[in-house]
């Protein structure tokens, strides 16, 4: 309203300015609700201002009229009063009028505040109760609002108590990670350093890489090239079985061949010895010949002397004859000289004659004796060179038997290589699965004394490789790719196996099983006598030489880590024998007196929830397998009063990463000994001997249906029939190298089952599984194809 009389006005004064004060002091809304009455709000200047006129003032008075007072107006009303002029009563009377009316209008404008004081007191008492009310409601709500929040607040106090104790953490964290980042700052500077290198590095491979390219391109060609080449490799490689064939069947020949030459050589060398004898005594006897010839060439000569001697001396005496004749002629003409003396000389001449007609009698009888003699030496010389004639004939006839004697073997020789390499070549193509048969000797407790049911053929085609087994009086031949007789040790058998070892070392999945009847002597090849050294089987010594290459191929950058699970299956149900051990001290070395409690059943999930458990030697290993051996289920048949009646698997997965090339192989060695594989008939079991021996029945036929079924590559192969074969899936499928040891018992009483397990054996032997695949990786290349067979 007083803003309208402003507005009305419209005159901005020093009145309106009081107005605005007023309306300060008393509040804009009290002076609204004012206004709300039925008064007249009129301002003290105003009525100031027109009380000059007494009209105006009666009408003020008898209308009630409402005037606002500042306390300046009031005090200035009150101070008025002292300053009256005290000599004109008249102005004195009317100032006074004046003044009680105004004090009036004062006392009016107090009680009015006076009232709306009182009014608005009541109004705020009652608001104040409500205010109260409210207050002790909104007390008790703080009150619950309180301890709710002091519940907050140890709560808060807690977490912040926390989010102290992680900042802390968070605090060394972060110096831990400031710390960090200065290495990773210094870190990253070098490496930008080596990625500056590696971008020219990088320049440098891309120029390499289109080189390469272009090499691929011609790579392809060339593998375009190889693989006609491959092709022809195959036919020719289908020749050579067939070559084979032909040279096995010319090796045989050969073999004859050889024998009879053989055979033929040592006649000729008897024969050549007697010779040898003959030329000997005939040599003496030429000797004694010669020296005869050389007595008799000096005697011939002696007697040429003498018969020259004899003939000059004949010739002198004919001449004396002829000179006596002419005398004899000259006396008969001078007949009768004297009777006498031609007597004498008569006798003489006689007597000369005599000695001449001996003479020549002796000459004769020498030429005799010299043709004789000649005729000696020349069939003294005929003879000698007959016997050298035959000697060097016979010398010809070894020479030439000794020629074609090194030919044939250098041809059997030669045979034999090609032989063996056709062989490899086969065994190559023929992929992952070998089969070793192993004799044990006959032990005491056998009942067929030291008759053996099986022998060992001695021929070379199938020397080592070869077994004849007999059985009700019929012959039965096997061969395999190594046959180990009665008398083979731990060490000559663990030879032939230690490059598959190797192979373990290598990145191969290899898988190494005994099969074979209870007592066959599986668990003598697999583990033999760990506590004696020359007893050891195959697990033991495996390890150990494991453990050795791996340290050996330290200097190579080499690193491996080993992991083993132990395992077996027992009527077709998983024990995991680490668990079992684990749960009677979670430490192997703390196992050794414990006995094992009922274990936990695990359904395969290949291995995955099984315990493994990584050693670092082989001692480790050795308490380990001896707690596994304790920990085995040991039944007790007929056969074998300790025979085991579960598959025992243990398996040592090696995990090997070279430092310096980032090579990495993954290779898995398992090595199992089967449950026995009599039949039910020989076992003799009943109750839960029976139970377990068909278990194992049943998960044997189901190993020999998964590996037929893999050979005839058929797209299902029931791996599932069975947990051990279910579990051996990842070592029977293509890319794995599997040997099966066929342990064989020699007694004749175990012919039948002997009989049974060399089948089953032959069989597996006729398969091909696969070829096996190294598991490789490097950070350059992810695998390499190496492909070998152990
Ligand atoms: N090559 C061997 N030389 C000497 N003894 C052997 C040989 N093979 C086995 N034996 C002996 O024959 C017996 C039976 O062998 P083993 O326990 O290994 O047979 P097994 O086939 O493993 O029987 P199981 O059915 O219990 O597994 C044992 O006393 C063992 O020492």
């Amino acid at each position: 309203m007083a803003s309208r009389n402003h507005s009305t006005s419209k005159k901005v004064g020093p009145e309106e300015a009081s107005l605005d004060k007023r309306r300060r002091i008393l509040g804009a809304d009290k002076m609204d609700r004012q206004q709300g009455g039925s008064r007249v709000r009129t301002p003290f200047s105003v009525v100031t201002n027109t009380a000059a006129t007494s009209d105006t003032a009666n009408a003020a008075e008898g209308a009630a009229v409402v005037v606002d007072f500042t306390k300046d107006e009031v005090e200035a009303l009150l101070n008025e009063k002292k300053k009256g002029n005290t000599y004109d009563n008249k102005k004195k009377i009317e100032q006074m009028m004046d003044l009680i009316k105004r004090l009036k209008l004062c006392v009016r404008w107090f009680k009015r505040i006076e009232e709306g004081y009182m009014q608005e007191k009541e109004k705020l008492q009652s608001e104040l109760e409500t205010a109260e009310k409210k207050c002790t409601d909104t007390g008790t709500e703080m009150k619950s609002k309180i301890e709710e929040l002091e519940e907050t607040v140890s709560d808060l106090r807690k977490t912040i108590s926390s989010l102290e104790e992680r900042i802390v953490k968070e605090e060394s964290d972060k110096l831990e990670a400031i710390n960090s980042y200065g290495k990773e700052k210094e870190a990253r500077t070098e490496a930008e350093k080596v990625r500056d290198e590696k971008s020219a590095e990088l320049e440098k491979v891309r120029d390499e890489k289109s080189v390469a390219v272009k090499k691929a391109i011609s790579n392809e060609d060339l593998y375009k090239r190889s693989q006609e080449y491959n092709m022809s490799l195959q036919q020719y490689n289908s020749r050579l079985q067939s070559d084979l064939e032909t040279v096995n069947e010319a090796h045989k020949r050969l073999e004859t061949e050889k024998a009879t030459i053989v055979e033929s050589l040592s006649n000729v060398r008897g024969h050549n010895k007697a010779l040898q004898d003959q030329l000997v005594s005939l040599k003496v006897s030429q000797d004694e010949a010669i020296k005869q010839k050389e007595i008799l060439a000096n005697e011939l000569k002696c007697l040429r002397e003498e018969l020259k001697q004899i003939r000059d001396d004949r010739d002198c005496q004919l001449g004396q004859v002829h000179a006596l004749t002419g005398e004899i002629a000259k006396y008969k003409e001078y007949t009768g000289k004297t009777c006498t003396q031609l007597d004498t000389l008569m006798i003489k001449t006689n007597a000369l004659e005599e000695t001449c007609s001996s003479q020549k009698e002796q000459i004769h009888i020498l030429q005799q004796q010299l043709f004789a003699e000649k005729e000696k030496f020349k069939n003294a010389d005929l003879s000698s060179l007959e016997t050298r004639t035959m000697f060097e004939e016979q010398k010809r006839i070894i020479r030439e038997l000794q020629d074609r004697l090194a030919d044939i073997e250098f041809q059997v020789m030669e045979g034999e290589m090609l032989r063996k390499k056709l062989h490899n070549t086969i065994l190559e193509l023929k992929g992952n699965i070998r089969v070793f048969c192993r004799v044990r000797p006959l032990l005491p407790e056998d009942s067929t004394g030291t008759d053996m049911a099986v022998s060992f053929p001695t021929s070379t085609e199938v020397l080592d490789r070869g077994i004849d087994l007999v059985q009700s009086g019929q012959k039965y031949n096997f061969t395999f790719d190594k046959v180990f007789n009665h008398e083979a040790s731990q060490q000559e058998v663990f030879i032939e196996i230690s490059q598959l070892v190797q192979s373990a070392l290598d990145g191969f999945k290899v898988c190494i099983f005994a099969y074979g009847q209870t007592g066959s002597g599986k668990t003598y090849t697999m583990m033999g006598k760990p506590d004696a050294p020359d007893l050891k089987g195959l697990i033991p010594r495996s390890l150990e030489q494991i453990f050795q290459i791996s340290q050996s191929l330290k200097d190579q950058g080499w690193k491996y880590t080993m992991h083993v699970s132990l395992y077996e299956i027992y009527n077709e149900t998983i024990r995991d024998l680490l668990s079992l051990n684990r749960s009677s001290g979670n430490d192997h070395t703390r196992m050794e007196n414990s006995a094992p409690t009922p274990s936990k059943q695990h359904t395969i999930k290949h291995e995955s929830d099984l315990a493994t458990l990584e050693v670092c030697s082989v001692d480790e290993i050795s308490s380990l397998l001896q707690q596994a051996a304790q920990s085995r289920s040991v039944g007790r048949t007929q056969m074998n009063e300790q025979s085991s009646r579960s598959h025992f698997v243990f398996k040592l997965r090696i995990s090997g990463r070279n430092e310096r090339t980032e090579k990495q192989v993954q290779g898995v060695l398992n090595l199992i000994d089967l449950a026995g594989s009599e039949r039910l008939s020989r076992s003799g079991a009943t109750g839960d001997r029976l139970k377990e021996t068909q278990a194992i029945n049943k998960s044997l036929s189901s190993l020999s249906d998964v590996i037929f079924a893999l050979a005839k590559k058929e797209e299902h192969v029931p791996f599932r029939n069975s947990k051990l074969t279910h579990f051996l899936q990842p070592y029977l499928g293509g890319d794995s190298k599997t040997l099966m040891f066929v342990n064989v018992s020699p007694d004749q009483s175990s012919a039948g089952e002997s009989l049974c397990s060399l089948r089953f054996a032959a069989r597996v032997n006729a398969c091909e599984i696969g070829i096996p695949r190294r598991q490789t990786q490097t950070s350059t290349r992810s695998s390499e194809s190496r492909l070998s067979y152990g």
